[in-house]
């Protein structure tokens, strides 16, 4: 998860260095190209009143003779100059005269230009020089210029390319805005440059972060401690002719403090930390991305020994291939430029790059070459006691009631990151400052998970006979919870609306678990169709607000059958991929089923049997104890929520083994 309000992240961004000036020299050619295209389209399609027009020397003196000529100016035999009043040439005559070879002064018409209408003309003299003609001119009082006539030469040009040439000049500054982190105001696309590479600063004591600060991921963090280590003596490992780790790629789901772990090496070894997200090197403007990588690994060699952090690196060092069209090019670039950096270091530089991912089967496998990212650290999400212990880091700022057990927390928190832990700390704080309370109760924790877990309350009005039902479909689930052998402790339940759910039923598993007997999975089948199944005890009728629970039972039931062979007709046989963990999005899907219609037929036909099996068990153990369960709904009627305690005291049953299951009810 990423948290952006992290006051760790927000550390001083680095100075600004001047960056590359022009963008890189692969461009240069679609600049030329803009440039043809820009003259092409200008000179087919604006019309150009003052594109002189070519005369015939003849012409020119007859347009003389006729005082039609203002100007002239001559270089060599050269001559250019200005009418009085435009002149077509060749005139619509000349061209129709060309067709008729009997004409003396017949015009080969192949050898006419396009017809054309000007204010100035230009013509040649020819090489038997008319030494007649400056008398001639003088006389018809044409003034010989002494510099050229048509001054918009330079302009003309400027107009011709003046659309390219802004293309390309606002394309370059840009490209420099961006490379150099300038901005702006430091918004828009202007900000989106260098000054996104944010150093935090280890030896300052404030945003120092060190390993007491991570928790419960110990194995990961014992893996980087020879990081440290070599980075406050890069000789000792050098000195043999060893050499020195470059990357360390870091992979976890979202959430399970990679970015935390990476700054904690950083101020172990109290070096400058670097880091970047992989998604702000893809830019939409080309080429910065590998500038920016550049001026990333220029700004930490100089100060090493430092620590290069790059986040989500996924976003692009995906596979070639992999990557979605139109971006393909300039990941590419940016993935070859990290590849080209990292190769550059000889490994004595004390530079360190951590990469973070939770997809790393995506990744280029040039990556992961040898000296590159060739080491692996795995940040699993925290078990029971890496919960406690995180919380127990979060918690060090909070003034804590007596009665709270971090333990009880942990285990009501399967599956939570570090950073849902924090995010529970934070959310149980709020909430007791909100109730003007000195101190951080327990309840108040409680409070905050159901509020993370299932949405803030929903106000909704319901009937009198709503709420019954509603009471009936969590107390069956609760009581399920109290009577089944091997099913979790309940340690709450509440017909109170939220988020998506009318009503809830906590159970906490007593540990994690990484292993789980075929009859525990069986109570927990039992367990979610228990509120159904009250219903129907207590009604005999049906409703909507059984789906999520059916939805969950079944998919456990499939996985009973599929991977972990608890089916005795299909036997143990894989029918069904292992879901990765690191993959989002359920495996498999869109796959050719790899096995036959007659096995999918048994598979269901098993599916159904574990089900139905359950929710008869579920059916007797309710009507067996239907006195439990109408005290418990009376309980629940009154109160709303009840905890562990009122459970067990509304149905006079003493406790079951206690996992945090939920089963809304849906609405
Ligand atoms: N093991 C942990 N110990 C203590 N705090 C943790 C731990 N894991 C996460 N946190 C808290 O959660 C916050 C966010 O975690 P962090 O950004 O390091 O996770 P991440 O794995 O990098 O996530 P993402 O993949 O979303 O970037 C941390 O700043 C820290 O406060
Ligand atoms: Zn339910």
């Amino acid at each position: 998860m990423t948290q952006p309000g992290s006051p760790s992240k927000s550390a001083p961004a680095a100075q600004r260095k001047p960056g590359p000036q022009l963008p890189p020299r692969r461009y240069w050619p679609w600049f030329v190209l803009i440039l043809l295209i820009n003259y092409v389209l200008v000179s087919r399609l604006v019309p150009q009143p003052n594109a002189p027009v070519t005369v015939p020397y003849t012409v020119f003196r007859e347009e003389v003779g006729r005082d039609n000529v203002v100007a002239i100016y001559s270089r060599g035999t050269a001559i250019e100059g200005r009418f009085k009043s435009q002149v077509t040439w060749p005139t619509p005559e000349d061209i129709k005269q060309a067709g008729q070879p009997a004409t003396p002064t017949a015009l080969d018409r192949r050898l006419l230009p396009p017809s054309k209408t000007s204010m100035y003309f230009n013509t040649e003299l020819p090489t038997f020089f008319d030494r007649n003609l400056e008398d001639f001119l003088i006389r018809h009082g044409v003034e010989i210029a002494a510099v050229p006539i048509q001054q918009g030469g330079v302009w003309n040009t400027l107009l011709y390319f003046g659309p390219a040439l802004l293309i390309i000049g606002f394309y370059v500054w840009m490209y420099r805005r961006a490379a150099q982190g300038g901005g702006l105001g430091g918004g828009g696309i202007f900000g989106i440059g260098r000054s996104k590479a944010k150093r935090y600063d280890a030896t300052d004591p404030a945003h120092r972060v060190t390993f007491s600060d991570v928790a419960g991921i110990d194995e990961a963090e014992a893996e980087l401690v020879e990081i440290v280590d070599f980075l406050k003596a890069p000789d000792k490992y050098t000195r043999l002719g060893g050499t020195a780790p470059k990357g360390v790629l870091l992979i976890g789901s979202p959430g399970t403090g990679k970015t935390l772990l990476a700054k904690a090496v950083a101020g172990e070894a109290g070096v400058p930390f670097f880091s970047m997200s992989a998604s702000e090197f893809v830019e939409m403007i080309v080429g910065v991305g590998a500038a920016r990588v550049r001026d990333l690994f220029k700004q930490a060699r100089e100060h090493a020994p430092a620590i290069i952090f790059i986040d989500e690196i996924d976003a692009i060092g995906r596979a070639r291939g992999q990557m979605a069209i139109g971006g393909q090019s300039e990941q590419e670039q940016t993935l070859q430029q990290i590849l080209t950096e990292m190769d550059g270091f000889s490994g004595r530089e004390g530079i360190i790059v951590l990469a973070a991912t939770n997809a790393p089967d995506v990744l280029d496998r040039a990556l992961l070459r040898p000296g590159r990212f060739d080491r692996r650290v795995v940040v699993n999400l925290p078990d029971k006691a890496g919960r406690e212990a995180i919380l127990r880091v979060h918690v060090r700022k909070v003034p804590l009631d007596a009665g709270v057990s971090l333990q009880e927390l942990a285990q009501a928190t399967p599956g939570f990151s570090g950073a849902d832990l924090r995010n529970l700390v934070n959310e149980a704080a709020l909430l007791a400052a909100r109730r003007e309370q000195q101190v951080v109760r327990h309840a108040d924790f409680l409070d905050a998970l159901e509020k993370i877990v299932l949405g803030p309350e929903r106000p909704l009005l319901l009937t009198a006979a709503d709420r019954e039902r509603i009471a009936y479909h969590e107390s069956g689930h609760a009581l399920l919870g109290l009577l089944v052998p091997g099913a979790d402790p309940v340690h709450r339940v509440s017909i109170v609306p939220r988020g998506q759910a009318l009503g809830v039923t906590y159970q906490r598993p007593q540990t994690d678990r990484y292993n789980y007997p075929e009859a525990y999975l069986r109570a927990r089948i039992i367990g979610m169709l228990g509120g159904r199944a009250a219903e129907e005890v207590a009604y005999g009728t049906r409703t909507t607000g059984a789906e999520n629970d059916i939805e969950q039972a079944t998919q456990l039931a499939r996985n009973m059958v599929t991977r972990w062979g608890m089916s005795d007709a299909v036997g143990m046989v894989q029918l069904a991929p292992r879901e990765n963990p690191f993959l989002r999005g359920p495996a498999g899907v869109g796959g050719e089923r790899p096995f036959s219609e007659q096995t999918a037929a048994l598979v269901d036909a098993e599916v159904q049997r574990i089900i139905g099996g359950c929710h008869e068990e579920a059916m007797r153990l309710l009507r067996e104890h239907r006195p439990a369960l109408d005290a418990l709904v009376a309980a629940l009627l009154k109160h709303e929520t009840l905890g562990e305690q009122e459970i067990l005291d509304a149905t006079g049953l003493a406790a079951a083994p206690p996992l945090v299951e939920r089963h809304p009810l849906q609405g």
